[in-house]
């Protein structure tokens, strides 16, 4: 077994990023992340291209979801985020950012489902009605089209006014993916959102994030190596607040660059 602290960090990190192929859906320059004065992320210098999934690995406590929940800036008032992160020309930790507005285009989809105590229908409607949108064929057309992107739509169709709560775990976690993408997302955040999933309703998850790359990007932060190694196209290792190696996904889990990184994806190390 090896154990964390044996990787000299200084030698180790940071390797130069691969050169992106396509168009940069988000970019983080210098990011850097504080609880009170001790940093738990560094320097996070990473290009996410557009309609590909990225997956954020590494062991428990590397910063992962610190990293991740500052790209819509769930870490406002918890912690202190420095440097840049670029979505469409904007640095959007910068002060003048409607955060609201933000969450719309960078949606998040959670640990642990989190569906509201109301029905499946206005579940989805909810945020859309908030928003002004009172058309009740629009608000419907929605609700099944971003069902259907879950890969929802055909176990609940005839259930609509039913209780969200009623369903298992895996058609609630699908739900509110269907409800993050309601709101036309450009990019989808997801923090181990499997995690408390049985297999099948995973690997359902699963087949809907490859549908759902058609149109949006995904950065997903996963404690399961096969997961990673099945949906993602990238993949960022991190370790003690650093990010070590990112690169094509098969490449991290074939041949990776650096021995830290192929110890954890070859699980000697945890
Ligand atoms: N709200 C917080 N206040 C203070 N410290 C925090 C807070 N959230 C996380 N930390 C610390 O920051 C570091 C990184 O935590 P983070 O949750 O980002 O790691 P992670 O890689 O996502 O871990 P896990 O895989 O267990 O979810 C840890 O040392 C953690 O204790």
């Amino acid at each position: 077994m090896i154990f964390l602290n044996q990787y000299d960090l200084k030698q180790n990190y940071i390797l130069p990023l691969p050169e992106p192929e396509h168009e940069i859906a988000l970019e983080t320059k210098n990011l850097e992340v504080f609880y009170g004065a001790k940093q738990a992320f560094f320097e996070g210098n990473l290009k996410f291209e557009r309609y590909k999934i990225t997956s954020l690995i590494g062991a428990s406590g590397c910063g992962k979801s610190t990293y991740l929940r500052s790209l819509n800036r769930m870490n406002d008032g918890i912690g202190t985020v420095k440097g840049q992160i670029l979505y469409r020309d904007l640095d959007i930790n910068g002060p003048d950012i409607n955060v609201y507005e933000l969450r719309k285009h960078i949606g998040m989809v959670f640990q642990r489902p989190n569906p509201f105590s109301k029905s499946i229908k206005e579940n989805i409607t909810f945020a859309l009605k908030e928003n002004g949108l009172k058309d009740k064929e629009k608000l419907a057309e929605i609700v099944e089209e971003s069902l259907k992107k879950a890969a929802l739509w055909d176990e609940v169709k005839d259930d609509l006014n039913k209780s969200a709560l009623a369903l298992s775990g895996g058609q609630q976690q699908r739900l509110c993916i269907a409800r993050a993408i309601a709101m036309s997302p450009d990019i989808l955040l997801m923090d181990e959102p499997c995690s408390a999933l049985d297999p099948i309703s995973t690997l359902k998850v699963e087949e809907t994030m490859l549908e759902l790359k058609k149109n949006y990007t995904i950065i997903i932060v996963t404690h399961n190596m096969q997961q990673a190694s099945r949906v993602s196209d990238y993949t960022a290792f991190f370790h003690m607040g650093h990010v070590l190696e990112f690169d094509k996904t098969k490449k991290i889990f074939t041949n990776p660059t650096i021995q830290a990184t192929n110890d954890y994806v070859s699980g000697n190390f945890g």
